[in-house]
């Protein structure tokens, strides 16, 4: 076997899967997959599939998602750069798909960072909608910040929070939560040997007691008739099955919505259920609704071993879209329609908005007014986008909002919203999610790289071009010098400013290629 795995784990699994052990131990020996995951916020599978660097073979549990061969370095492509795909172990695509987000959702991601499940949510909800992404790890949650910018998302909201104190300031308001549970990790032990390692720290005992609040919590953030998907990446049937039917017992509102076999996955394991559970009696239909749970196999399926439960709430659905916290549901929030055709008097009522402001973090010296109008007239000159989302100053940044500014207050809010720029000595600065987000057609100014020649990589190590004037292709009247929306075969990279026969790196330092 090529990993050394922990006696007391595979004395335990010996136990529970008798017969099907030798099978599941040989999948040990199998090398590990690998997948990517299309971002359809900015390219469409079909035309991804037009363009695709690599081989694909589609992952059955996810349209969007495709194994890669394991000798491919899917990381060190243009397109990897340009937000096209995420790469993810396939079975970790699993619980996003089970959640089956629409567009318009109100979406928690509780635990979230790095951001494999959010960007997945973020590709179904097309912009419409709210996600609120959490971790309660602030190091990782730089990352999940990142990603959400990488992958173009402008409806998400990034939160460095306890469950608890969310609870408190969104009860029942998300139609859809996410919980992928810290957990043992056993079913990783395939794809990342330090999962052994931790195996130990991260006690069975230690992560059902953490998973019991994260669940507990998650009933209180959802609205009536509301959706939670629960994963793991682990065998133990305490962190499954086992904290399941702990749930429904405290939570009689709740029914295990039992999920499709048809993609190869496995039934739940009620018989893995001990009789006491926290000193309570689990009865027998409790435990037998676990059955509708779902297992990934990694001897059954192509990734690694997954637990997943999808539990629907029995209330009514309420209208989400009545909630005045939420902006789409307000027209008088909206932000104007398309910049460039804004009025002035748009203009000036959006500098209004800003003394109205989140937490009201203006650049010191600098009136929020000023910035937002900074913001306001670049848009007016540089932009054709409409948006719903509400102009927010948050940290001498400015963001669009899918959220009111009362729902994020006395929160440790990470990102607000869409980071769309800073003002700097009276002028705007455009920040590089804006540029990840936009399409061509949403920019004044475009230079396309091509994938097949140094330019794109060249670009992406920071280097200044030299790019001809022909080259800048511009909205009518717009003259080619200044900010320019850099992209590779036509997907959004970032910006470079134009003049006088060259471009000026605006790729940001530490997200270059290396
Ligand atoms: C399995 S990882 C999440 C992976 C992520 N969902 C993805 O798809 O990229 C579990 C995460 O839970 C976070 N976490 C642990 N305890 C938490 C808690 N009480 N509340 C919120 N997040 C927590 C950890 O910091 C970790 O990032």
């Amino acid at each position: 076997m090529a990993v050394q795995l922990p006696l007391a784990f595979l004395d335990r699994m010996q136990t529970l899967l008798g017969d099907e052990y030798a099978s599941f131990l040989s999948s040990y020996d199998k090398p590990k997959y690998v997948g990517i995951r299309v971002n359809t916020l900015k390219i469409e599978v079909d035309e991804f599939l037009k363009i695709t660097p690599f081989e694909l073979k589609p992952i059955p549990w996810c349209e969007t998602g495709f194994y890669v061969d394991e000798n491919v370095k899917p990381g060190k492509h243009p397109y990897y750069h340009a937000g096209l795909y995420y790469i993810q172990e396939p079975s970790a695509m699993s619980p996003a798909e089970a959640l089956k987000v629409e567009p318009g959702d109100r979406v928690l991601d509780l635990c979230a960072a790095p951001g494999g499940k959010s960007t997945q949510i973020a590709g179904k909800l097309q912009g419409k909608g709210i996600l609120v992404t959490n971790d309660i790890s602030a190091d990782r949650t730089k990352a999940l910040a990142k990603n959400i910018e990488l992958y173009g998302v402008r409806n998400a909201v990034v939160l460095n929070e306890t469950p608890e104190r969310i609870a408190k300031s969104f009860p029942h308001f998300f139609n859809k939560i996410v919980i992928d549970a810290p957990c043992s990790g056993e079913g990783m032990f395939r794809k990342d040997e330090d999962m052994i390692r931790q195996w130990e720290k991260h006690s069975i005992d230690k992560c059902t007691l953490m998973q019991r609040d994260i669940l507990r919590t998650a009933a209180s953030l959802l609205a009536p008739g509301g959706t939670i998907v629960y994963s793991t990446c682990t065998f133990a049937p305490e962190e499954n099955e086992g904290m399941i039917s702990e749930f429904l017992l405290n939570n009689d509102e709740f029914a295990v919505v039992p999920l499709s076999t048809d993609s190869g996955f496995s039934r739940g394991r009620p018989e893995w259920i001990p009789d006491r559970l926290e000193g309570a009696v689990i009865p027998d239909d409790i435990k037998a609704q676990t059955a509708g749970c779902g297992r990934l196999w990694p001897h059954k399926i192509e990734g690694e071993g997954h637990f997943l439960a999808v539990l629907r709430h029995n209330g009514e659905d309420v209208d989400i879209s009545q909630d005045d916290h939420y902006i789409g549901s307000n027209e008088k929030d909206r932000s104007p329609g398309p910049l460039k055709e804004r009025s002035n008097r748009d203009q000036s009522r959006i500098a209004r908005k800003a003394g109205k402001s989140i937490n009201n973090q203006g650049k010191k010296g600098l009136d929020e007014g000023e910035m937002i109008e900074t913001w306001s007239a670049f848009a007016h000159e540089h932009l054709v986008i409409g948006s719903q989302e509400q102009t927010l100053l948050f940290g001498g940044n400015v963001y669009l909002s899918p959220l009111s500014k009362e729902k994020l207050d006395g929160l440790k809010t990470v990102r607000p919203g869409w980071y769309v720029g800073t003002s700097k000595n009276g002028r705007f600065q455009p920040g590089h999610p804006l540029a990840t987000a936009l399409k061509p057609d949403e920019a004044a100014r475009v230079l396309n790289l091509s994938s097949h020649d140094t330019e794109a990589v060249r670009y992406l190590k920071g280097e200044t071009l030299e790019i001809p004037e022909s080259r800048i292709v511009r909205s009518d009247g717009v003259s080619p010098k200044g900010y320019v929306l850099v992209t590779v075969d036509g997907y959004s990279l970032g910006w470079g400013k134009w003049l006088d026969g060259m471009l000026k790196n605006d790729y940001p330092a530490g997200w270059r290629w290396t």
